[in-house]
Order: structure tokens, then sequence, then C-alpha cells
């Protein structure tokens, strides 16, 4: 794991968070998309070296709406950019790690993502992203 392409920010309304990240931080908002599959309205801004994604449950089976209920709004994961997701997937069950999914699913722009179980990783929830474009490209 070398590069973090973002982290995961779980807030209850995009559209309350954004002047404070926009306006107060004077971070650029990249995009806004609906992710129907993991159950979230994400909004992208670009803070530099990672991205910072907001994160809005779209309905109360959300893995976010659970969280936020549970711990309220704030830091929700990290995930880092890999190459070979099914691959880094295998890797890391051999390795003992618990992972939330076995087959990668279909995250923000399209690419595939997998995370592991924060029981397994020390009480963070990480993802691991593989971009459907190429390396670099904004998502
Ligand atoms: C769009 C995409 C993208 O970037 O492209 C995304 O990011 S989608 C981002 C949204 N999608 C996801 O998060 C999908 C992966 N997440 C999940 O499947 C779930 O949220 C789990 C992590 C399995 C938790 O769900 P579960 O129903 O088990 O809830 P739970 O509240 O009982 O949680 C079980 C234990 O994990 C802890 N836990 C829950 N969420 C956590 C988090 N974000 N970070 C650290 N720990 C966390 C709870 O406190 C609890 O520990 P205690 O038992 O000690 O209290
Ligand atoms: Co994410």
């Amino acid at each position: 794991m070398k590069k973090v392409d973002h982290i995961g920010v779980a807030v209850r309304s995009i559209e309350e968070a954004l002047p404070f990240y926009e306006g107060v931080l004077g971070i650029p908002l990249l995009k806004v998309e609906e992710v129907a599959n993991q159950g979230v309205k994400v909004a992208f801004l670009d803070a530099g070296n990672l991205k910072i994604e907001l994160l809005e449950p779209i309905s109360d089976q959300s893995p976010v709406s659970g969280f936020i209920e549970k711990r309220g709004e704030g830091l929700h994961h990290i995930a880092f950019s890999v190459e070979t997701i099914e691959e880094r997937i295998q890797e890391l069950k051999e390795k003992g790690v618990r992972m939330i999914d076995d087959k990668p699913k279909t995250g923000a722009g399209g690419a595939s993502v997998a995370f592991l179980h924060p029981k397994s990783s020390m009480g963070v929830l990480y993802e691991l992203c593989e971009k459907k474009a190429s390396k670099g490209e904004t998502p």
C-alpha cells in the first residue's frame, strides 16, 4: 500500500458540509456522485496529495447511516490506491486479514473497491481502490 487515494468522512448532509470545506478550508470540489450499491452520495474534494470523500447516507440501510447513528459524523475510512485489487485481496486473506468484501465492488467513478474489516485492522476501516481509468486521474 503505497498511496492514499482518499479519506472518507461521514456527514449528515453534503450540502451543509460543503460551505465549510470549500468556503472555510478552501478545498475545491471535484464532483458529486451517487454510489447506490454503497448506499451513499459522495463528494470528492481536492486536498492536494489526496482527496477527501464526503459520504452522505442515502438510505437507512447505508453503512454510513449506521455509523453516524452510533458514532456521529467524522472520519470514516482511509482508501489505498492499488493496481491489482483481486491479488491484494487474496494476499491480505492469506495473511489472515478479515475482508468485508472477498470480491471487489463498484465504487465511485466505476472504480473497483473492497473493504478490510476494522476488527482486523485495529479499529480503522481501510478501503482498497483500483481505478478503472489510467492511474493518477481525478475521480
Ligand atoms: C463509494 C466508495 C468509494 O470510495 O468509492 C466508498 O467509500 S463507500 C463507503 C461506505 N461503504 C462502506 O463503509 C462499506 C464497508 N463497511 C461495512 O460493510 C460496514 O460499515 C462495517 C464496517 C462492516 C460495519 O458494519 P456493521 O453492520 O458490522 O456495523 P457495526 O456498527 O455493528 O460495526 C461493527 C464494529 O465495527 C466498528 N465500525 C463500524 N464502522 C467503522 C468505521 N468506519 N471505522 C472503524 N470502526 C467501525 C463498530 O464500531 C463496531 O465495533 P464495536 O463492536 O467495537 O462497537
Ligand atoms: Co471511499
